[in-house]
Formats: C-alpha cells, structure tokens, sequence
C-alpha cells in the first residue's frame, strides 16, 4: 500500500519536515536516532532507538524493515554498513560513497578543493595540538578550527592569537562526534555574506534554489533568508562549482551547497547531501520546499520549476538552559504578527528536552522585502516563549 519504504537515518526537526513530505507522497517512514521522541519519530511509522554509529545496531536495523530508501539525515552514521547493503541493490540517498566523504569534513573538503580543483579557503588538519601549530603556520590568523566530524558549529571556535590556539584544541577534542580526534584548521575568511545554494540532481538533471543569505552564531545558524542579492557572475560561479560537486557525488536528492562571498569571488566552504538546516526557511519562501524536492528527486517524480512566492526569512527559536520539563508559549502572539500580505508560521520541533542553544523551534515570515521579513521573522521568535519547570 506504500510507495516505497524509507529507512531515516536520522530523526531531527530535518528530518520531521522530510518524513511529512514522504507521507505526502505515500511513503513508509521508519525514523532512527540515538534517542527516543526524536521529531522526526513522532510523524513516522515506526522509530528505532540505536547508536547510528554502531555497526551492529544500524546492520540489524536495516536488516529488520529492509528498506527500498536509506536516507541520512546527519553524518555521524558507520557509514561502511551503508556501503555494505548498497553493494546489495538497497538505495542510499544520494549514495554511500557521498555519505562517507561527507561524514568527515576533510574528506568532503579534499574532494572538492583537491580533486574538483574548487577555490577553498587555505587548510591543514591536525590530530594534535603541536600539528594544530604547525597548521597555523600554512593557514595564518585569524583560522577557524572544527572537528572533521560536527555539524551545527559544534566544536568550532575562531582563533585570533596563538594563545587561544590550546583552548580551541580542547574545544574541539571534546566536542566532537564520532570517534576521530581530528581537527580542521582552516584561514579565516572575511566574507561579506555567506549563502546556502540548495542544489536538486534528478533524473530531470541539476537545478537550483534561489541562494539562500544566512547568519551564523557560534557556528549555529540564527537566520536565513531569501533572495539574498547576488550579481549574476558570482551566482553563475557559484552554480557552477555547485554542480561539479553534486555530479562529482552523484546520486539524487537535494544538497546543501554553502559558499562564502567576498566583493568578487565566491569560495567553497561544505557540502550536505541532505536538506539544510537555512533551507527551513523554502517551508513558506518556495511552491516546494527543501524537503518536498528531496523527496521527489529520491523517488524519481518530477521536479518543476522552484517558483520563490516572494521575500521570505527564517529566525530559530532556542532553548537557554537543560531542561527536561518545560513549555512553549506564545504561539498566538506569534502568528498574530501576519499582516495583509505578509505571513507568518512558526514550526515546533518537538525536541523532548532542552540543551542551551538547543534549536527548539524556528519562526517564518514573508514580507515585501527581505529587511521586513526578517525582522518579522525575528519578532516572531522572540514571541515564543520557552518556560523551564524546576
Ligand atoms: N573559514 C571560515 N572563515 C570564516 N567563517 C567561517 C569559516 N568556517 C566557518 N565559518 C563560519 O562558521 C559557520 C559554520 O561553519 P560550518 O558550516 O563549517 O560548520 P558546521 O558545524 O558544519 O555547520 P553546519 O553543519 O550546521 O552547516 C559558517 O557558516 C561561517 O559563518
Ligand atoms: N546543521 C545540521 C542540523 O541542523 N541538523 C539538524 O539538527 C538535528 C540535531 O539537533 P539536536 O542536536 O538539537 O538534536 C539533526 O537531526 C538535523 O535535523
Ligand atoms: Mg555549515
């Protein structure tokens, strides 16, 4: 009765957002993750609670509901199991080989900056603190340092001086997921703005959103945005690069292509072969959204025309503190922001306990040009109130 079954691997707000989409479409949806209540998991079939990083535990999953689907939803995934069972006909999305480069950042990084030959910022890695010293000698300072394997701005610091250098290792050391001590030191880049360029393979080839402009705190995505104003060469060279990378890794779904943009020049920074945490904002900016277009181009439907319905922007809702009682409020005052033309949504994760800086929750707002939409965007969030019981 189902149009394919699909095995998330993976149970985020992302996540909760693809699963919706894949119901649409007649999917099954078996969502996976390290805890249970995840998002994603209260709107899919059926959920299973395992380390995705244990071999055993993610083989027998997959063993169990024999999925026509694998989708990851995050990188830290024993991505060699995914290897293993595409070997066997099953679908990874977009593929295992693209799961695994994308696990760890360097992997992903020397591919396009090495083999593709894209403009990158200058970088080493480190698996130590006196590697990390000699790293800052080729990158210079200000550099930025990430564990190979994060996402969110997990384990990200920016170093200004070499005194800070030690504290930035330790940061990263003890924030890192997976089981790789390892570092990327990376040159600081003084960009004007940075964008996320949402790109579709499908068997109808390679399209693209309309670039997505972003802001960034603690390495954590605060708002997006779009349009964002680019010059038609620099969105030209951007698609470009885009491109080669996404028929570089091949396989079909959405990635989350993210660039930074100096005056003149556009310049590579990471790749995830899955929906963007930006891209929350093509929930109302886009006839399809991320998630829908992610769906469509794993099942081999259609993928239309990307119409934008017009300036649209994102602002996340964050938790403060650890929590594991609390409430959200505010929805009303929230929505009561709509006004004429303008919109106003707002998406609850559903997350079942709060961590400081946890994204509990995201607001979304149109307007007749971006600076209004963001700032609707912004008040709304601001009107979500998360209260923590004792
Ligand atoms: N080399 C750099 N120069 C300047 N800023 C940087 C650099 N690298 C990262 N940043 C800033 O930190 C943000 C997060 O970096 P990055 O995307 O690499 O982290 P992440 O943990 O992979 O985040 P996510 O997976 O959520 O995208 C970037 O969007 C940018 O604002
Ligand atoms: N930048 C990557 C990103 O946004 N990933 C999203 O955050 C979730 C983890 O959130 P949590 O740490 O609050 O559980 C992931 O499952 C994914 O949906
Ligand atoms: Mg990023």
């Amino acid at each position: 009765m189902f149009t394919a079954k699909i095995l998330l691997l993976g149970s985020g707000e992302l996540g909760k957002e693809f699963a919706i989409s894949a119901k649409r479409y007649g999917c099954q949806v078996i969502a996976c993750d390290s805890y249970a209540h995840a998002p994603a998991m209260q709107v899919a079939d059926e959920s299973e609670v395992f380390s995705m990083l244990d071999a055993d535990s993610l083989r027998q999953a997959i063993e169990r509901h024999r999925p026509d689907f694998i989708v990851p939803e995050i990188e830290a995934i024993r991505t060699e199991v995914l290897q293993e069972f595409e070997d066997k006909g099953v679908t990874v999305v977009p593929s295992a080989r693209a799961a695994s480069l994308t696990m760890n950042r360097d992997r992903i990084r020397d591919v396009a900056a090495q083999e593709l030959g894209l403009r990158t910022s200058k970088y080493r890695y480190a698996e130590s603190l006196d590697e990390a010293r000699g790293a800052v000698e080729h990158t210079g300072l200000p550099c930025v340092i990430k564990p190979v394997m994060s996402s969110s701005g997990k384990g990200q610091s920016t170093v200004r001086t070499s005194g800070e250098l030690e504290r930035a290792w330790e940061h990263a050391v003890a924030n890192m997921r997976g089981d790789r001590r390892k570092i990327i030191v990376e040159e600081f880049i003084p960009f004007e703005y940075e964008i996320t360029l949402l790109t579709v393979r499908s068997r109808d080839g390679v399209s693209f959103c309309a670039p997505i402009g972003h802001r960034q705190e603690r390495g954590d995505y605060q708002e997006s945005w779009q349009p964002t104003p680019m010059t038609g060469k620099l969105l030209a060279d951007a698609q470009e690069m885009a491109r080669k990378v996404v028929d570089n890794l091949g396989g079909y779904g959405i990635f989350g292509v993210e660039f930074f943009v100096t005056r003149d020049e556009v310049i590579f920074s990471e790749l995830s072969p899955r929906p963007h945490d930006t891209g929350l904002v093509t929930l109302l900016s886009q006839n399809l959204s991320e998630f829908d277009l992610h769906v469509r181009a794993v099942l081999g439907l259609p993928i239309p025309s990307i119409r934008l319905n017009g300036p649209t922007a994102s602002a996340v809702i964050l938790a403060d503190r650890d929590a594991e009682r609390f409430s959200i409020k505010g929805l009303k005052e929230a929505l009561s922001l709509s006004a004429g033309e303008s919109e106003v949504e707002v998406r609850l994760f559903g997350k079942p306990m709060t961590r400081p800086c946890r994204r509990m929750g995201v607001a979304l707002a149109s307007g007749s040009t971006v600076e209004e939409a963001r700032e609707r965007a912004r008040e709304a969030a601001a009107r979500i109130r998360i209260t923590y019981e004792a």
